[in-house]
């Protein structure tokens, strides 16, 4: 092949890449990629087929080697920071990780090997440093990266964790009214219903039970009940009768892959077992609400603040909104506390110190029949608070988070000591921050309830499990009341122990929670007993 066959397409991918540069794409169809598409057949200057194949592999092959050659180069200007090969050069190292489920241990092991600041995209970092804590979650902190966008559905209105700035603070003012302590009391008695229905359940179940499965469907038909007034029914029918569960769990583990590369959102999103999940979560959302609708306020659930029903608002909000508010409840609320919930009984029953001390808590707190759904006396369980911490510690239900950005044309940003360029993006994981001995000693892989009562740990910065600043969790005290509450409850009413004593591995517990941004979770087999 001659040069002048070699050398117009070649020019093209160098060219392409320079235009690129650090800006990857938002989607396939952008003119560029549409572009790249059409130009070699335009540079070939041939109709003969074989000078057509010719100039795309020429094209491609030369824009992908500088594309790789640029991010592994001295001159990117993430270069000093350190990380595996795969991860720098590209993003689809990062769609791998995620689907093994283990994103937070394989960073957790970057870290211990690298240090506090590892490159885990070509142009992503993850910051394992209290400091990035308030520099990038903070107030003056940084906005939700692209990483988000492709969280969204595309064809249903933005909701709070996608939304930025202004439009954020204004949807998290009806959030915050639905999550105010004299909401958080009217809860408790939906709370109440469930976690009742839950123990007669176990109880009727009898001898050996997944207690997993069963908080699962008592914080999913909770959820429902908050979110629209009803719903789930799982408790009731001893199990997901109507596949939803299996749906979300679809539809949180295709968003955790597509969140790595939202140039292809678009295109994944349109994949069968992508959008029938994404069809299915819509469906129920429209479904629920027009029920709710319906039936009219008998109660102030959450979709009562968030409908803005008593009218507090100069305009209300548009029912779709709403709806992806409520199905966003869903799936913030209920995966998140099923996770922390059996993360704290696991602990609990691997450590039968600590279960005999929360134990006698709870008897002291809630002697045998009265009620242990009394929130509060949740002032006097002080043991019980400190293991909740230390369970969200170690199994942080959201282990890894998502991205925050420097936004392009702010010339970057001084976080953690370092430099940081603009159009960079940085996570700062719970899980690893979580585990770091600068900020949890002795022993931070241990379960050690006790060091939440040493002076100064409830003000530890790097206790993120609810994320922090102006998008942290907005339902981080109704969850620590929701756990505390079941706890109480199951405490109260049963002697429980894990199940096949012998043949029980505790890693396996451990394994089976599948970072997808929220933990999915395996099972964990009991045997119970109701107390005399
Ligand atoms: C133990 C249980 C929970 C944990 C560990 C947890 C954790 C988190 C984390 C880490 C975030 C920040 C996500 C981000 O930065 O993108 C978040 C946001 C959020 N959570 Fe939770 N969550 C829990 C329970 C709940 C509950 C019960 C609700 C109630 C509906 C809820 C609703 C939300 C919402 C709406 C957001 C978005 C906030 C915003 O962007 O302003 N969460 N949660």
């Amino acid at each position: 092949m001659s040069l002048n066959k070699v050398l117009p397409p070649a020019l093209l991918g160098i060219l392409s890449h320079l235009i690129i540069k650090r800006n990857e794409p938002r989607r396939l169809t952008s003119n560029l990629v549409l572009g790249c598409l059409v130009l070699p057949l335009i540079v070939a200057r041939s109709t003969n087929p074989r000078d057509i194949v010719f100039s795309y592999i020429v094209l491609y092959a030369t824009w992908i080697s500088s594309v790789v050659l640029y991010r592994l180069s001295p001159l990117h200007p993430l270069a000093r920071f350190p990380g595996p090969v795969l991860a720098k050069v590209s993003k689809l190292w990062g769609v791998w990780v995620s689907s093994r489920g283990h994103q937070h241990l394989v960073l957790k092991s970057l870290h211990d090997k690298h240090g506090p600041i590892v490159r885990i995209g070509p142009n992503e970092l993850s910051i394992c440093d209290s400091d990035a804590v308030l520099s990038v979650l903070g107030a003056e902190g940084l906005p939700k990266g692209t990483y988000y966008d492709a969280r969204q559905d595309p064809t249903a209105p933005r909701n709070l964790i996608v939304l930025r700035g202004e439009e954020h603070a204004q949807r998290r003012k009806l959030w915050n009214r639905g999550m105010s302590s004299e909401s958080l009391l009217e809860y408790a008695e939906v709370i109440s219903k469930r976690a009742l229905q839950l123990s007669e359940k176990l109880e009727a179940a009898g001898g050996q039970v997944d207690l997993a499965a069963w908080i699962g469907y008592f914080s999913f038909d909770f959820m429902g009940d908050m979110a629209f007034g009803g719903g789930f029914e799982m408790l009731r029918d001893n199990g997901d009768k109507e596949g939803l569960w299996e749906v979300m769990d679809s539809f949180t583990y295709a968003a955790a892959l597509v969140s790595h590369v939202p140039w292809g959102a678009l295109a994944i999103q349109r994949l069968s077992w992508v959008a029938k999940p994404l069809l299915a979560l819509r469906k129920f959302g429209v479904d629920c609400a027009t029920k709710r609708i319906k039936q009219g306020a008998t109660k102030k659930d959450l979709w009562y603040h968030l409908t803005d029903e008593a009218g507090l608002e100069k305009t209300r909000p548009l029912v779709p909104n709403v709806i992806a508010e409520g199905a966003l409840a869903i799936i913030a609320g209920s995966d998140t506390a099923a996770t922390a919930l059996c993360a704290l009984m696991y602990l609990l029953l691997t450590h039968p110190e600590s279960m005999n001390r929360a134990r006698e808590e709870v008897d002291s707190v809630y002697p045998p029949g009265s009620n242990a759904l009394d929130t509060r006396l949740h002032d006097q369980l002080h043991f019980l608070q400190a293991c909740t911490s230390e369970a969200l510690r170690l199994h942080p239900p959201v282990p890894t988070n998502g991205p925050r950005i420097v936004p392009l044309g702010s010339k970057g940003k001084v976080i953690a000591g370092q430099f940081i360029p603009e159009g960079t993006q940085i996570y700062v994981p719970p899980y690893c921050l979580h585990r770091d001995p600068r900020y949890f000693s002795p022993s931070p892989d241990e379960f050690i309830p006790e060091r939440w009562f040493k002076e100064g740990a409830a003000d530890n910065l790097a206790f993120i499990p609810f994320s922090y600043g102006p998008a942290n969790c907005v339902g981080r005290n109704l969850a620590r009341q929701e756990i505390l509450m079941v706890t109480s409850l199951l405490l109260q009413q049963f002697d429980i122990e894990i199940a096949e004593k012998e043949d029980f591995v505790p890693s396996v517990f451990e394994d089976a929670l599948h970072d997808q941004f929220v933990c999915s979770r395996g099972k964990l087999r009991v045997r119970l007993s109701k107390r005399s």
